[in-house]
């Protein structure tokens, strides 16, 4: 256990929590509903948005991204604010560092219940049919293959405690952007992906569910926000006049863990501020 963190049952395979709070679901004081739950989260070391939101609802999160000194600093900064957070690098192309992320989380929480699979790039702003076959590999194995290998090493541990599964697709699939070609395309397949994960892990009723952002204010979407004509046609195309901040999207991936989503499985939810496009 990480100094100043407390996980308080490792090595131990609690029945599911899940059922302890799921009396206490609509209408009640939220703090600690996910209590003494584990997640998993990919690509959670810049923004660390929904880590943290789901540290402050109780749960244990284990941070990952590709650059150990970024892990570093935001278990730095996450723990500081008293939140039950740990982390590994895990370049999630990499089956070894998948399997690490697996051992960490079992090693310091003994548990997983939940993962968020957040990672993703985009390498090349271009079409389709100009991308290289090896951009198209990267892009779809990063956005696409990695959360479907990286959960079925972590499902006989899930599969114990019961979970939720949130995959992050975005609006591109819904309203495809010319200048993203392919990550259109990988973040499209991953609403399929949705649908056929809910569908196999229902008989082990953990819950499959996809986060749909739309624009929001990160360092990945700088290339969208920081383009003067995107903003010229912003307001005609998003109803909500404003583009997201990532604690839009953090609250719903917190929800969709919580008993309050146990009859919610293989949809796709969008956070979009509403476009008439959709
Ligand atoms: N920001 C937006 O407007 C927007 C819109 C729609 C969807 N999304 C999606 O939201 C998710 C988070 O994006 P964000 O905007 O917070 O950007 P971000 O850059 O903060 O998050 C992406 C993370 O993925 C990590 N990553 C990339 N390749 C990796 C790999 N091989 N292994 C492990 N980690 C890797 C990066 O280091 C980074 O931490 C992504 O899936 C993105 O496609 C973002």
């Amino acid at each position: 256990i990480l100094p100043g963190v407390t996980c308080g049952y490792r090595g131990l395979f609690y029945p599911s929590a899940r059922h302890s709070v799921r009396m206490c679901s609509t209408g009640v004081d939220r703090k600690g509903i996910l209590a003494n739950q584990v997640a998993v989260v990919t690509g959670s070391t810049s923004g660390f948005s929904i880590a943290r939101r789901l540290a402050q609802d109780g749960t244990h999160v284990v941070i990952s991204s590709r650059e150990q000194q970024n892990v570093d600093r935001a278990m730095d900064e996450l723990q500081r604010e008293g939140l039950s957070v740990t982390g590994t690098v895990c370049h999630v192309e990499k089956a070894e560092d998948r399997e690490r992320l697996v051992t960490k989380a079992l090693e310091h929480c003994g548990a997983i219940d939940f993962l968020v699979c957040n990672a993703a790039v985009n390498p090349l702003v271009g079409s389709t049919l100009g991308t290289s076959e090896q951009i198209w590999d990267k892009i779809l194995s990063v956005n696409l293959k990695s959360p479907a290998l990286l959960l079925s090493q972590l499902l006989p541990y899930m599969e114990k405690r019961r979970g939720a599964v949130n995959l992050v697709s975005s609006i591109a699939a819904y309203i495809p952007q010319v200048e993203l070609g392919v990550y259109n395309i990988s973040k499209t397949a991953l609403l399929g992906l949705t649908r056929t994960l809910a569908l196999e892990l229902a008989p082990k009723d953990i819950w499959v569910n996809c986060l749909v952002p739309g624009i929001i204010k990160t360092d990945f979407s700088k290339v969208i926000h920081e383009n003067e004509a995107f903003w010229n046609s912003f307001s005609e195309h998003y109803q909500l006049q404003r583009i997201g901040k990532p604690e839009d999207c953090a609250g719903i991936v917190s929800f969709l863990c919580s008993p309050d989503a146990s009859y919610i499985t293989g949809e796709n939810i969008v956070v979009a501020g509403f476009s008439c496009r959709l």
